[in-house]
């Protein structure tokens, strides 16, 4: 595991300064966030999150380029524009995460590229019906925060932002100490 995570993201190793800009993109029915299930989904509204996530990555002097759809190619399509152009990306599928395996291939794709993936879920897919319990998109990501509302995001950016190690997260997380 350590080894596919280290390899995974050594393509970045050596390339020169990583780009000091992370990709949010969120899937469908995101755009609905404040109004959607609150119940599920809380209050906070989709530019609320954007708002929040450029505060915290700005302190760090990294800016970050937020991306919404409703359709599959459209994420795929941002997905492929991430080599070269952005340190990391955070990704909520949205329900393209129990179902995609077009969206899983891309996340491969660009975690094969040295690009960090980490897949983001505001809820706790694990506690909610059974259909949300496989993931296809997250098997492919470096990483999965679910369950934590915004803080999901948050973390998710802190791990990007935390440190030059390999792939953009601490070295540490890629080879946890025995
Ligand atoms: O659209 C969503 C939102 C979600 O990704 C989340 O953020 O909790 C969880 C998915 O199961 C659901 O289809």
């Amino acid at each position: 595991m350590a080894s596919a995570a280290s390899g995974a993201s050594g393509a970045s190793a050596g390339a020169g300064p990583r780009p000091p800009r992370i990709l949010v993109l969120h899937g469908p029915n995101l755009n609905l966030l404040g109004r959607r299930e609150p119940e599920v989904y809380g209050t906070t509204s989709l530019a609320a999150i954007d708002a929040a996530l450029r505060r915290r990555a700005a302190t760090s002097g990294v800016e970050v380029d937020t991306f919404q759809s409703n359709h599959e190619g459209a994420l795929i399509d941002r997905l492929h524009e991430a080599p070269g152009r952005y340190r990391g990306v955070i990704l909520n599928p949205g329900g393209y995460a129990h179902t995609s395996v077009a969206l899983r291939d891309a996340v491969a794709a660009v975690v094969g590229l040295g690009v960090p993936v980490i897949e983001v879920h505001l809820s706790n897919v694990h506690a909610r019906e059974p259909f949300r319990h496989r993931l296809l998109t997250a098997g492919a990501c470096r990483g999965v925060i679910s369950g934590l509302g915004v803080w999901s995001y948050l973390l998710a950016l802190e791990a990007l932002l935390a440190a030059d190690g390999p792939g953009g997260l601490p070295a540490e997380a890629a080879a946890p100490a025995s």
